[in-house]
């Protein structure tokens, strides 16, 4: 079992409703993702995806967050963009991503809205399926 990363950012606004403070306010971050898979084994090149399809699979889905207000996008009109629900959004959309990769699975994505703090979503593997 190998596990892959590819690490990224993306700038965008968001605010949260019914926070009570400050946050509840439209403002921006500089959010680094970090998002690793699972291979199972290795091609017979020795890779178990290739670091370009990853890093265009987690560009296609923060493509449609760049540079946005993430309360506009139709994941986030009933839930808030936290950083629990878009690592959980991120999480699923990237699974989706690398679909045609066989013997590849999102492990986990980690989103930081600032360098002191962030959240990691895993997936619950007795829920089902992941949560974003
Ligand atoms: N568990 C979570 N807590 C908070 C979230 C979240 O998504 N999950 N989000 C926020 C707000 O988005 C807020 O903008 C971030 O607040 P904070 O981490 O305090 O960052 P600041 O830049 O405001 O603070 P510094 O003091 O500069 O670190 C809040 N909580
Ligand atoms: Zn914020």
């Amino acid at each position: 079992m190998y596990e892959i990363f590819c690490r990224t950012h993306f700038s965008a606004a968001h605010y949260l409703r019914d926070y009570p403070g400050d946050c509840e306010h439209l403002h921006g971050h500089n959010w680094e993702v970090e998002a690793v898979v699972r291979a199972e084994g290795l091609n017979e090149i020795g890779v178990g995806i290739d670091f370009r399809d990853l890093k265009a699979a987690l560009g296609t889905v923060l493509e449609e967050l760049d540079h946005t207000n993430i309360n506009d996008h139709p994941a986030f009109q009933d839930r808030n963009p936290s950083s629990e629900h878009l690592a959980a959004y991120i999480h699923r959309r990237l699974g989706e991503e690398i679909a045609a990769h066989p013997g590849v699975r999102v492990a986990r994505v980690t989103v930081c809205e600032t360098p002191k703090t962030g959240v990691t979503y895993i997936e619950d593997p007795s829920s089902g399926g992941a949560a974003g």
